[in-house]
C-alpha cells in the first residue's frame, strides 16, 4: 500500500516584463520577472486516478500570470505574489496552497550625460530579488532575499584557530581574500492575508535594501575572523533592522584564491605579504549556511 505524501504542480519559468509610463513626464520604469506557480490542496486523484477534473491546467496558470501582471502592480515582488496565490485559492476552493516564487531580474537605468534616461537601462549584475510565497485562505507567508550577488574582499579577512590534526594541511591565515555569492532571506512574521500584506507595502523594499546595505556593509568594513561569524553579524542587523521579520538565512560558499609559489622562475616573490597573483579556484568551495531566528539573537554579541 502507498498513498501521496506531498504533491504540488505548476509552471516554473514564467517570463514576464511590465512597462510604466508616465505620461507626464516621459519617465518609463520597467520590471522583468520569472515566475512559479506551484498549486497544491485535493489534487491526488489528478495522480492516483487519472481524475483530471482537479487540474487547473499549468497553461491556465502561465496566463493568469500575465493577467494579474496586466491588471496589477507587480512591486513590490511581494505583493505581486501575495495578489497571484490568493486568486488560486479563492478562485478554485479545492486549492488549499498556492506557492508563488517570483525572481526579480535587474534593470538599472542609465545615466547619460549625468541625467537619468528616461527609458534605457542595463544589466548590472546577475543578482537577483526573491519572494517565496505560501499562500492559503486566511494566512500568506513570504520570505523575500538576494540571490547572486557577487561580492571580493581583497584583504580584511582572516582564519585562524580552528581544528588542526592529521587531516589538516591548511595553514592559520591572518590576511586573506573573501569572496562569496551572497544568497540571503529574511521570512516575515506570517501575514493575515492580502489586506496585511497591502498594509506593510513600503517595509517590503526598506527591508530589501537594508539587507543589501546590510550585506555589502558588513562585508567591507568587518575584519573577517570567518565566514560564519561575519553572516552571524549580517543576520543579527538585519533582524533589527526589520522587526517584521522573525528568521535571517545565508548561504554564502567561500570562493577560494589560491597564491601561486612563483619562486622557480627568477625567485620572484609571490607568496605571504608578495603576493599579487592568485589562482581563483571554481571549486571545491566552502558553504556556510545559517538560519537565525528572532528568539535566539542573545542580548550582546
Ligand atoms: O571562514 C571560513 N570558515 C571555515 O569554516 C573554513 N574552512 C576553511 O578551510 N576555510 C574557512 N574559512
Amino acid at each position: 500500500m502507498s498513498s501521496i505524501a506531498s504533491a504540488r504542480y505548476g509552471k516554473d519559468n514564467v517570463r514576464v516584463y511590465k512597462v510604466e509610463r508616465d505620461e507626464k513626464t516621459g519617465v518609463q520604469t520597467v520590471t522583468e520577472m520569472t515566475v512559479c506557480v506551484l498549486l497544491e490542496g485535493d489534487i491526488a486523484t489528478s495522480y492516483t486516478h487519472a481524475d483530471n477534473s482537479v487540474v487547473v491546467a499549468t497553461d491556465t496558470m502561465k496566463n493568469t500570470v500575465y493577467v494579474k501582471a496586466k491588471e496589477h502592480p507587480v512591486t513590490p515582488p511581494e505583493l505581486f505574489a501575495s495578489i497571484l496565490g490568493t486568486h488560486f485559492v479563492e478562485t478554485y476552493p479545492h486549492i488549499t496552497t498556492a506557492h508563488i516564487n517570483v525572481i526579480t531580474h535587474r534593470w538599472t537605468r542609465m545615466t547619460i550625460d549625468g541625467k537619468p534616461h528616461p527609458h534605457s537601462f542595463y544589466r548590472d549584475g546577475a543578482e537577483t530579488r526573491t519572494v517565496e510565497a505560501a499562500v492559503q485562505k486566511d494566512k500568506i507567508d513570504i520570505k523575500s532575499g538576494i540571490k547572486g550577488l557577487l561580492v571580493l574582499k581583497s584583504t580584511g579577512s582572516q582564519f585562524h584557530g580552528f581544528v588542526r590534526d592529521e587531516y589538516t594541511t591548511l595553514p592559520e591565515v591572518y590576511d586573506r581574500i573573501l569572496s562569496t555569492d551572497v544568497d540571503c532571506a529574511w521570512g516575515w512574521k506570517t501575514l493575515a492575508g492580502l489586506d496585511a500584506v497591502k498594509a506593510a507595502i513600503p517595509k517590503f523594499d526598506q527591508a530589501w535594501a537594508d539587507a543589501r546595505t546590510i550585506t555589502m556593509k558588513t562585508f567591507a568594513e568587518e575584519d573577517s575572523p570567518s565566514v560564519q561569524n561575519t553572516m552571524y553579524k549580517m543576520c543579527t542587523s538585519i533582524l533589527a533592522a526589520a522587526p517584521e521579520v522573525d528568521t535571517v538565512d545565508y548561504s554564502l560558499p567561500n570562493k577560494h584564491y589560491f597564491e601561486i609559489d612563483l619562486s622557480w622562475h627568477k625567485g620572484l616573490k609571490n607568496t605571504g605579504k608578495d603576493a599579487e597573483v592568485y589562482a581563483p579556484q571554481s571549486g571545491p568551495n566552502g558553504l556556510i549556511n545559517v538560519t537565525l531566528a528572532r528568539s535566539q539573537i542573545p542580548s550582546k554579541l
